[in-house]
């Protein structure tokens, strides 16, 4: 648990102003020691498996089970794979990158005035810093529930500016509701369950988006974005920056790789931990990190998908029998859980039977 927030808002000024500047950044969020090959483009570069949703649902059995095959084989593999045909134009998700830009481009004030209180997740500013925990991330972020309705809370939602963030999350998460359901049930059907199966153990879902900036930095090799973890959600949507690169993934073998930008109207599907721990480990939740460069700043979005809280959530019933046992314990609410945890890996392996 955080006692209490040891970065002061100001210092969070301060770290912009220097990246400008290209001073160096603060101790604060230095690693311990050089990241060969974090920044510098010497990590291999990998193909992520595209998986068409609209074959997901393809009329033709064999067509949406050899679909559900791919996406199961990349999320066992990778732990992620890039959605085409998703069911989103790239001129609308353009629209979603250009509130992104138009919110980070308002003036201190007006984005703190949707600013997280101390003791909460949601809303503008940085994460509430864990006790041990590492280095400081070089980002900015503004974190909101955008589905169910009844649990979203307006005060943290941008509202005259930019003008049309509302309008546009509100229409962006109504899609992703539908593709989640997709995605779910492509999942279920890739391990030989019930096409309902995931959907039903996931309950109502809770979709948070996380829009992140990572302004530009002078120390690259030092200072990341995003420290290494696993998301807590079941099944993450990553919109990637169009431009900038940073997003990098653990591989089963111990290799850091960069996932190069997205092609404009593609999404990546990430597991989480809990998506790992329905499936019984047959997918995995990879370890990932955002990189930073001295060059331009990056932005992505993050949307988590989230079981409701009062659903126990464990290993798939058709997915344990006598010949394979449960793999994790039972959990309700680990989004709370996680979000205290300053070691991610920690929360997950501490339910590995
Ligand atoms: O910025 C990225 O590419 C990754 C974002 C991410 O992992 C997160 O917000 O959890
Ligand atoms: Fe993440």
């Amino acid at each position: 648990m955080a006692a209490a927030d040891p970065i002061s808002a100001g210092e969070r000024d301060l770290a912009q102003v220097l990246a400008a500047s290209c001073a160096e950044p603060p101790a604060a969020y230095l690693q311990n020691e050089v990241m060969a090959g974090v920044a510098d483009g010497t990590l291999p570069v990998i193909d992520v498996p595209q998986v068409d949703i609209s074959l997901l649902s393809s009329p033709c059995p064999a067509t949406s089970k050899a679909e559900a095959q791919k996406l199961g084989s990349a999320l066992s593999t990778y732990g992620c794979c890039l959605a085409v045909n998703h069911g989103t134009t790239s001129a609308f998700l353009d629209s979603v990158r250009d509130v992104l830009n138009d919110f980070y481009r308002l003036p201190l004030e007006e984005k703190t005035r949707h600013a997280r209180p101390f003791g909460n997740w949601e809303g503008y500013g940085f994460d509430e810093i864990p006790d041990n925990y590492g280095s400081l991330d070089w980002s900015d972020r503004l974190m909101i529930m955008i589905s169910p309705e009844e649990h979203k809370k307006m005060q943290y939602w941008p509202e005259a500016k930019p003008p049309n963030f509302r309008r546009i999350v509100e229409e962006w998460a109504s899609k992703l509701e539908v593709l989640l359901e997709k995605v779910l049930k492509g999942m279920a059907t890739s391990l030989d369950l019930d096409e309902k199966s995931f959907v039903e153990e996931m309950g109502e879902p809770r979709i948070v988006a996380r829009f992140n900036l990572y302004p530009k930095c002078s120390r690259p090799d030092r200072v990341l974005g995003l420290n290494s973890h696993t998301d807590g959600s079941a099944v993450t949507f990553l919109l990637q920056d169009k431009e900038v690169e940073g997003f990098q993934l653990l591989l089963k073998d111990g290799q850091w790789v960069r996932v190069p930008v997205t092609p404009t109207d593609a999404l990546l599907i990430k597991m989480g931990d809990q998506g790992e721990i329905i499936s019984n480990g047959e997918f995995k939740a990879p370890l990932h990190r955002g990189a930073l460069n001295t060059q331009r700043a990056r932005t992505s979005i993050a949307v988590f998908c989230i079981p409701e809280a009062a659903k126990e959530i464990g290993p798939a019933k058709g997915l344990v029998d006598e010949t394979r046992p449960a793999k994790y314990k039972k959990i309700t609410d680990y989004e709370r859980d996680y979000l205290q945890e300053s070691n991610h890996r920690t929360l997950i392996d501490s339910l590995k039977l």
